[in-house]
């Protein structure tokens, strides 16, 4: 039985993950400007601390130095991509993938396929101001779907060029998907934060959309 049309009321404390469109609590968008939007499900992840145990252990992390446009930043934090094919390592993490994949492909016209995963080890590990926009996010609208693990970190966000920032926390099981012209019209980033406990970020791209 899946977990949206389960019989019983305790369906909150199953493992799975919360339906996307259901009503009244589904994803709720914020339009940003220049086509940009951001959707936010709290506790999408039901069952998030399992998640991250095994995140935490199974993930071959590695250090990660990023080129960005003409130079090649340090990026304090560790990080893994599990690329198209491959297996994830909690099943739980299928179970959103697809969940995300069927509930925006109407929008998205595909599926989500690869899974970046981000280690903030503490408030120190964060990732400068980007667009993801090494491949298709650079000309065209995409999605980029975030389900973060472990201590609330703010996901940062200011239209390129300059204007007033905002921000949305994304705690232990939430999903937040920036989409349409996010990547390039916009740019986000975790800022560094005096105090925070470790953090894990499970990005879920496209196919040539990093
Ligand atoms: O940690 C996050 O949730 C965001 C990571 C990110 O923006 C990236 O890896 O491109
Ligand atoms: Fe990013």
């Amino acid at each position: 039985m899946d977990f949206q049309s389960s019989l019983f009321g305790a369906v909150a404390t199953s493992p799975g993950v919360r339906p996307l469109d259901g009503a009244p609590h589904g994803v709720e968008r914020t339009t940003l400007t220049r086509g940009a939007w951001v959707d936010v499900l709290r506790n999408f992840v039901v069952g998030a601390d399992d998640v991250l145990e095994r995140l935490v252990e199974d993930v071959p992390w590695r250090a990660e130095r990023r080129p960005m446009y003409d130079r090649v930043v340090d990026v304090p934090r560790l990080v893994h991509t599990y690329v198209v094919g491959e297996e994830l390592p909690h099943p739980l993490l299928t179970t959103a993938r697809d969940a995300l994949s069927a509930h925006y492909l109407p929008e998205l016209g595909e599926p989500f396929v690869t899974a970046g995963c981000c280690f903030y080890r503490d408030g120190r590990d964060s990732v400068a101001w980007h667009g993801d926009t090494i491949g298709r996010g650079k000309h065209a609208d995409t999605m980029v779907a975030i389900v973060s693990f472990g201590d609330p970190r703010r996901l940062a966000l200011r239209p390129r060029g300059g204007g007033e920032s905002i921000g949305f926390e994304m705690g232990h099981g939430d999903l937040v998907v920036m989409g349409g012209s996010c990547q390039r019209t916009w740019e986000h980033a975790v800022p560094k934060v005096a105090h925070a406990g470790p953090r894990i970020s499970v990005q879920f791209r496209p196919l040539n959309v990093f």
